[in-house]
């Protein structure tokens, strides 16, 4: 089985083409390159032994979409190709609304036009916003809090449309909790541009000398020890959650969402202990306020992944940290910057 993986050179949809590749489905990827380094393609070649296919495009452009599913005869997509930095969505909203769900809709046509009806599609528990209840399950009312949150939201509700007027056509939509980690080689990992907005990419630069202390948004949450509480997950765990929703989702149709997370909430605090562990070092950081936006807790019930796609997630936060570790003291500067 061939898939085409849009956003396949990102930080997720790259640990997914390895997960694809070991699980026997030949990844394509199709990316613009606008948030990774071609970089990847080294290193994916350095952990699989094989040269995964590059095709350099952008989501938006029908043609090049078209061309690459009939070239590359794909029977499904993997569609990770967006931006993610939530403050950056509430300043550019046209520019996500743009590229996260009018070229999703490119891509869709794209899909049908070659006859290609399968689509696996990155969502976020962004899309539930402020909990009504937890942990969160699928049934959860949506309600996002952000453009980047709404442009998931409103992708989803296209494919789902779509799925209910075209009867041939399936969508699997896995709404992600909060996914970390690096692969367990050191050899692939998170490389964002810029200061990180994200907690573990954050204690990671600054485990490495690149940032002098964390702010930790928040002490007087009412969870545990006052900070934010989230449900982290292993990025290969995630990436395996791919593979099990593709081979689980063969002859049905329709629109699928499952969540993926591990069910367990980790607060802040204990992520920087967890990671200072793994690195055998004190972590420094300070108490700050919280930041604008943010939900004390959230969690995810997996319970429909672990029953009807056989998956669960399997790695601790230790071995979370640990792998964000040795990724980072390989690579302090990430893969753009590194002299390797
Ligand atoms: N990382 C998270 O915390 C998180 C959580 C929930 C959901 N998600 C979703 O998972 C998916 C992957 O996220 P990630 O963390 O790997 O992000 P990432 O930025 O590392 O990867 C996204 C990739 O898509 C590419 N891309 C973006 N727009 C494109 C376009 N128009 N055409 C072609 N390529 C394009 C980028 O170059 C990048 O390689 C995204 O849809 C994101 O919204 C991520
Ligand atoms: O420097 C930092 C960064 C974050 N946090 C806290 O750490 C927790 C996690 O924050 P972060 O890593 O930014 O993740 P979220 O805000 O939970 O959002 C992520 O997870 C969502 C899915 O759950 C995705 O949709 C978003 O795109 C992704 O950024 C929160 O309590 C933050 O307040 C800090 O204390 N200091």
């Amino acid at each position: 089985m061939k898939v085409l993986v849009t956003g396949g050179m990102g930080y997720i949809g790259s640990h997914s083409c390895i997960a694809l590749y070991e699980a026997g489905i030949t990844p394509v990827i199709f990316d613009n390159l606008v948030n990774s380094s071609v970089k990847v393609l080294e290193q994916l070649k350095k952990i699989t032994g094989t040269s995964i296919e590059f095709i350099e495009g952008d989501v938006s452009d029908a043609v090049a979409l078209e061309q690459a599913l009939r070239q590359t005869n794909a029977s499904a997509v993997l569609h990770f190709a967006a931006l993610k930095a939530v403050g950056e969505s509430t300043e550019q909203p046209l520019r996500y609304y743009q590229n996260n769900v009018a070229a999703t809709l490119t891509l869709l046509e794209a899909m049908q036009k070659v006859g290609v009806n399968k689509i696996i599609f990155s969502s976020s528990a962004t899309v539930y916003g402020d909990p009504q209840y937890l942990p969160f399950d699928e049934q959860h009312p949506l309600r996002a809090t952000s453009p980047y949150g709404w442009s998931k939201i409103m992708a989803e509700q296209v494919v789902n449309d779509l799925c209910c007027a075209a009867s041939d056509f399936l969508a699997v939509s896995l709404r992600y909790f909060n996914p970390v980690g690096a692969h367990p080689s050191g050899l692939l990992g998170e490389s964002p541009q810029g200061t990180p907005n994200n907690l573990l990419p954050f204690i990671a630069q600054t485990a490495v000398g690149r940032r002098p202390f964390v702010k930790v948004y928040g002490s007087d949450y009412p969870t545990p020890d006052g900070s934010g509480v989230r449900d982290y997950l292993h990025v290969m765990d995630l990436a395996k959650g791919h593979v099990a929703a593709l081979l689980h989702h063969q002859a049905d149709k329709g629109f699928h969402t499952y969540n993926l997370g591990t069910g367990q909430g980790h607060s802040v605090l204990e992520v920087i202990r967890a990671f200072s562990v793994s690195a055998g070092k004190e972590i420094p950081f300070t108490l700050a306020p919280r930041r604008a936006g943010d939900v004390a807790c959230y969690y995810a019930d997996a319970t429909k992944a672990n029953q009807l796609l056989g998956w669960t997630a399997e790695h601790s936060l230790q071995q979370m940290t640990d792998d964000t570790w040795r990724w980072q003291s390989n690579y302090p500067q990430g893969l753009e910057y590194s002299d390797e």
